[in-house]
């Protein structure tokens, strides 16, 4: 059987951190491409070195031109800007917008049956500028986020109860700005509602702290934001999709009348597997939480209604 193919464009800190995980758990050829020259080949030489003392069996390469990326089967987005202190996600819209485009045709053209897993923020609308510049169907387009999102909520909540990470889950649904919504009711410890463990004050500032996460990481940065567990959050996805696992995760997906939204791309629980995104999960809300994601999906659409295609 042909070995999986990975292309990650954008070799800094989060295609180069994205392309470690997904080499370390052999999920296939690993291809990194940046503009720089001589960035995405040295890293790429230098995370190939690694292999035989940290024991995985994988090509990686880099280079600066889609030649190499052909016939992918998953190709990560992370090119773009990211932000600093006193930045909001949006701050990058046009800037990655144009980034963005410019990959999404390139990367199409040399994989025309790859999924396409957009990380470039504002991710939400770089999703949707994927979607519409790539013309492909909307199982094959999504964004990474609520991996992320719910990998923070799920660390602090385990924190907070101190108890191992392996026995909480939690989703986190919308967009990926501050306004996303941290789901507690379907937060669980062991299986444990959260609600009946921590108490409210606990809950609430934990949720806060999740929708501010990425900027708590850029105030303590300085330099640019998180790249470690976005880094781990893309790498499940490409594992759902190569090893057809069907989680049920949430990611950005194409919602066409789901959750009563029509052609925006959001935050909402998927099954992720051999067809990328198979469904999108509705699950009942709360008239609270429905509001909280209305509010939510506005943000997003705001700026999306800037792009000029
Ligand atoms: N969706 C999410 O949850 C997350 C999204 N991000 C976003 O991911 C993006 C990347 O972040 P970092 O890796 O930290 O930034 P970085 O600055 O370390 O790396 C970005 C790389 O993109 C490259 N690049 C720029 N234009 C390009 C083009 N046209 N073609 C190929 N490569 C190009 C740059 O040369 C640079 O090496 C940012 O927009 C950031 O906001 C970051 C963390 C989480
Ligand atoms: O905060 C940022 O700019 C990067 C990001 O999306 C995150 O870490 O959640």
């Amino acid at each position: 059987m042909a070995r999986s193919k990975v292309t990650v464009v954008g070799a800094g800190n989060v295609g180069a951190t994205a392309a470690h995980w997904i080499a370390a758990r052999e999920l296939g050829d690993v291809v990194l491409v940046d503009v720089l020259e001589g960035i995405p080949q040295g890293k790429a030489l230098d995370l190939q070195e690694s292999a035989p003392v940290a024991g995985f069996d994988v090509r990686v390469a880099g280079t600066n031109s889609y030649q190499e990326t052909r016939d992918s089967d998953v190709v990560v987005i992370t090119a773009g800007i990211a932000r600093k202190p006193g930045m909001s996600r949006d701050d990058l819209l046009q800037t990655n917008f144009g980034i963005v485009k410019s990959v999404t045709e390139e990367v199409t053209k040399a994989s025309p049956n790859a999924f396409l897993i957009v990380v470039s923020n504002p991710v939400d609308v770089m999703t949707y500028a994927a979607y519409r510049v790539s013309g492909w169907p909307k199982n094959r387009v999504m964004g990474m986020a609520g991996v992320l999102d719910s990998t923070r909520f799920r660390t602090f909540i385990a924190q907070e109860l101190g108890v191992s990470m392996k026995d909480v889950s939690a989703f986190v649904l919308g967009g990926h700005g501050d306004a996303m919504v941290p789901l507690v009711r379907y937060s669980y410890a062991g299986g444990i509602p959260i609600e009946k463990l921590l108490p409210r004050e606990t809950i609430d500032r934990i949720v806060e702290r999740t929708r501010k996460g990425g900027g708590e990481i850029v105030n303590l940065l300085k330099s640019g934001s998180a790249y470690y567990a976005p880094g781990a959050s893309v790498a499940d996805m490409v594992e759902a999709i190569l090893r057809d696992q069907r989680r049920i995760l949430p990611a950005i997906a194409y919602l066409e009348g789901e959750y009563g939204q029509r052609d925006v791309f959001v935050g909402v629980p998927v099954i992720l597997g051999g067809n990328g995104i198979e469904k999108v999960v509705e699950i009942e809300l709360t008239p609270e939480e429905q509001d909280a994601f209305q509010s939510s999906v506005d943000a997003v659409r705001e700026p999306m209604a800037k792009l000029a295609f």
